[in-house]
């Protein structure tokens, strides 16, 4: 039978999915300094799910956001390209988190530029979905090195 599919490309259940581990993964952050939690879970081509938190440092510059870190988790676990969806939650209930600028383009060296993007509310009642291309037009890339 035919997998129910989202206009996302993923079905409904790997939405679900997505949204309660990015949710959950808030749990991990280790955010002393900011006080400012942010998970984040990767759909890999395999269909597993990989998590992340940002993770603070006393030297303030040395914070890794939770974008970075499940990228990093699932490149370094095997599960490089070809990812179907990346999904993040703040604690905010008024607005959806929006990924910074560094990660933009970490995401991007990995990701297709159609990959969508869903950025959740902290409850997961709100969410803003934008792929790679519109985060981040006219944008640099590994194939840019090779001409
Ligand atoms: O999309 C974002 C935005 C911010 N942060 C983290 C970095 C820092 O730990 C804290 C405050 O900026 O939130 C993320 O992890 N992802
Ligand atoms: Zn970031």
């Amino acid at each position: 039978m035919q997998k129910d599919i989202l206009p996302l490309g993923i079905t409904p259940d790997q939405f679900q999915q997505l949204k309660t581990q990015a949710l959950k993964a808030r749990e991990l952050s280790y955010s002393p300094y900011s006080r400012f939690r942010v998970g984040c879970c990767i759909l890999t081509k395999t269909g597993d799910f990989v998590v992340g938190a940002n993770v603070e440092n006393a030297s303030y510059g040395g914070a890794i956001c939770a974008e970075r870190t499940a990228i990093v988790k699932a490149v370094t676990s095997g599960h490089r390209g070809e990812w179907r969806c990346l999904a993040i939650s703040g604690d905010s209930l008024d607005s959806c988190i929006s990924p910074c600028g560094i990660c933009r383009q970490v995401i991007r060296e990995f990701a297709p530029l159609q990959l969508p993007v869903v950025m959740f509310n902290g409850d997961g009642s709100k969410y803003v979905v934008k792929t790679v291309q519109e985060l981040l037009p006219l944008s640099f890339g590994p194939e840019d090195l090779r001409t």
